[in-house]
């Protein structure tokens, strides 16, 4: 049995495996500029974000219908599941389906799908993130939300990603405020390519309650303090990392330093399809090449429901913890 965990940096786009991509292809109609899976997964080799990105929104010409969101949002719980992940906080990106004349409705009734069943059918708690693209305009961030409004009772709470230099925080206070009165929960992508002070503005612009990555904080130790003083959680994504060069091994990744200084780290996969692995892959990969020993893998676990937005269900975070507290290391997977 994998040690119990949350996950709370998944873009569900990001988990289009290259044979649901072929199969969605065939089931719609679209022609991907490529002759088989073989040869889609040789373009996985990214230099930077944008590379990557690039080829994330290629792929999601194929993601049309409810049932296409369902099958990807089901898939992905299935493997999150044996990963050993109990609870999920997922991203999804509207405006990259908005963009191709898919209505926000389609894509947020297909999640629920998966997700409304998901308890039942992989024993994962779930909530729902939307992003906004932070390389698209503040205007139409709030357009998107407004496009959300009628269903806000299956969004937890806002985020935002996509390409991250020049486009600071600041550029989105009018709808982290808007959404801050509808009662949404806020984090934001931060110090993943981008400056520190990104991260700093994250929090007292847009009031984000979680970093997402937030690497680059250790660049500047007053920052690090604060976020150690304010228990602010990050969600770092060790094997995205390298993948998009932030790192350039695993075992230069700052997480062991960043445990050492006392911030409040989780360990998560952000499109694991595209990065070589799922969640316990990542703690797999990072166990190995920092040396992490038993006990920091459970504090990465604990973490991971502390961080987790269950302020409304207690008792649940609770039993996830004691699941962690009882986890008996073996020769499994962790
Ligand atoms: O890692 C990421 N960073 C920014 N935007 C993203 N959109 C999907 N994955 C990412
Ligand atoms: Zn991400």
């Amino acid at each position: 049995m994998p040690l119990p965990k949350a996950e709370l940096h998944l873009h569900v786009e990001g988990t289009l495996e290259p044979e649901l991509a072929f199969e969605l292809a065939a089931r719609n109609g679209v022609r991907l500029p490529y002759a088989d899976t073989d040869e889609l997964r040789k373009a996985y080799q990214f230099e930077d974000l944008q590379s990557f990105l690039n080829l994330y929104y290629e792929l999601m010409a194929v993601l049309r219908t409810e049932q296409d969101f369902a099958d990807l949002a089901d898939a992905y719980l299935a493997r999150a599941a044996a990963q050993g992940v109990r609870h999920a906080e997922i991203f999804f990106d509207p405006q990259a389906h908005i963009a191709r004349g898919v209505p926000m409705g389609t894509v947020v009734e297909g999640l629920w799908r998966a997700l409304g069943r998901s308890e039942e059918n992989h024993g994962v708690s779930t909530r729902l993130i939307m992003c906004f693209l932070r390389d698209e305009s503040a205007d139409s961030a709030l357009e998107t939300l407004e496009a959300a409004r009628p269903y806000l009772d299956r969004i937890t709470g806002i985020g935002l990603d996509s390409a991250e230099v020049g486009h600071p925080p600041v550029k989105f206070r009018e709808v982290y405020e808007a959404a801050a009165a509808l009662g949404l929960r806020r984090v934001a992508h931060a110090g993943e390519e981008g400056p520190p002070e990104y991260i700093t503005e994250a929090l007292d612009v847009l009031g984000v309650e979680r970093v997402d990555h937030g690497l680059r904080c250790m660049e500047d130790p007053a920052l690090v303090e604060r976020l150690v003083r304010d228990r602010v959680p990050l969600t770092l994504c060790p094997l995205s990392n390298v993948r998009l060069r932030a790192v350039d091994v695993l075992a230069d990744h700052p997480l062991a330093a960043m445990l050492d200084a006392g911030l409040l780290c989780t360990v998560n996969s952000d499109d694991p399809a595209y990065f070589g692995g799922y969640v316990a892959d990542n703690y797999h990969a990072v166990r190995d090449a920092l040396g992490l020993a038993k006990e920091q893998m459970r504090e990465l676990a604990r973490n991971s429901f502390r961080a987790s937005f269950l302020e409304d269900d207690e008792e649940r975070r609770a039993r996830y913890l004691a699941e962690v507290d009882a986890y008996e290391f073996g020769q499994a997977v962790p």
